[in-house]
């Protein structure tokens, strides 16, 4: 199809919802408008494709969202789009509404779910990348990941006045699925003794010699951050194998979960969920298609979805390193 066909579009928003979907949604309806595309909003992801839960989106519709977490269009797993009769009726509606492309706002599963749908239907997809997790290859950012990691570090704050009330140990739990950037950016903004992720192997020897030492030098209280994806089991399963020698240090275990998930984007997100949303209609109607943008060195670029799903995006070891130096 030739690209400047592109009349109707429609987007949403799918997987795990994460701060700063709104803002990617207000500029994809807005540069759509811009550009005189008509544009559908599909609610719940892939399942509302399903079910044609279409609707019209203008220009008004994506006022007074830029600040609200979580996703308007709302968002779902969809058990459903993993089959091929699942995918065929998702087709059919979109068929129906004479939908020339789509724009997907989500992380690894949505890109996958597209790539296999647009191969198999012959539907142009652009990927803007919204997820906590930070785990795409192809972005320095995922949308949402700067407000997860500012609610994690607010979540330490708190419970740094716990610890050096009671003088304990603390492993606090964070999310990122099998990904340690969310542990290791929140390890390294709240100052915290030592950081877990599966992506950094963990010896426990040393774990604990070095929090027997802070504690021999006078430090009154540590706090331990762990990926929720840590292959020992989390922070419980690291709790189970060290509590016994450190039991003087009262080792609690706290799992911040899905409040990670809420909230008002921060300012990076909103600025990078805006550039991301504008970019996915210009990169459209440039005839761009199975690609998704990213952001690199502050420059908009697009990748396939196969990089964004395949290629191993690991947090630096200089960061690994310097969280470890900063700690002593
Ligand atoms: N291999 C696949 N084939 C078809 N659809 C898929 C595939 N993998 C994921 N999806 C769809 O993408 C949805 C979102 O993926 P998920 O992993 O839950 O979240 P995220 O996109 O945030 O990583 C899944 O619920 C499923 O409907
Ligand atoms: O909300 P659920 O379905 O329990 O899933 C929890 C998972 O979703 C996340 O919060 C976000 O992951 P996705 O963006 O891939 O959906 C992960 O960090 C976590 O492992
Ligand atoms: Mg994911």
């Amino acid at each position: 199809m030739d690209r400047k066909d592109i009349r109707r579009i429609a987007v949403f928003t799918s997987g795990g919802d994460a701060p700063g979907m709104n803002a990617a949604l207000r500029a994809v309806v807005r540069t759509a408008a811009w550009n005189k595309l008509h544009v559908y909003g599909i609610e719940r992801g892939f399942e509302g494709m399903i079910d044609g839960h279409f609707k019209r989106m203008e220009r008004r519709d994506v006022a007074n969202i830029i600040q609200r977490g979580g996703t308007v269009l709302r968002t779902a797993r969809s058990k459903r789009f993993m089959t091929p009769e699942g995918r065929a009726q998702a087709a059919e509606h979109l068929r129906s509404y004479d939908i020339d492309a789509c724009i997907a706002i989500g992380g690894n599963g949505t890109f996958t779910g597209a790539k296999v749908f647009s191969e198999e239907h012959n539907i142009p997809f652009i990927g803007i990348p919204g997820t906590i997790d930070n785990d795409l290859f192809g972005t320095d950012y995922t949308i949402g990941f700067d407000t997860a990691v500012n609610t994690a570090i607010d979540a330490v704050d708190k419970i740094r006045d716990t610890a050096d009330s009671h003088n304990r140990l603390f492993l606090v739990e964070v999310m990122g699925r099998n990904s340690g950037f969310i542990a290791l950016h929140t390890a390294i903004g709240s100052g915290a003794s030592s950081v877990l992720i599966p992506e950094a192997e963990t010896n426990l020897e040393d774990l604990k010699n070095v929090l027997k030492k802070n504690k021999a030098r006078g430090k009154l209280f540590s706090v331990v951050i762990v990926a929720e994806g840590h292959p020992m089991g989390g922070a419980a399963g690291i709790a189970e194998r060290i509590q016994d020698e450190l039991a003087s240090m009262e080792p609690k275990v706290t799992v911040i979960g899905h409040l990670q998930r809420g909230g008002a984007p921060t300012a990076l997100d909103r600025l990078l969920a805006s550039r991301l949303g504008h970019a996915a209609v210009n990169k459209l109607m440039d005839g761009e298609e199975n690609v998704a943008v990213g952001i690199v060195n502050s420059l908009i670029t697009t990748y396939s979805f196969d990089d964004a799903i395949h290629r191993e995006k690991k947090p630096e070891s200089a960061l690994i390193t310097m969280a470890s130096i900063l700690a002593i």
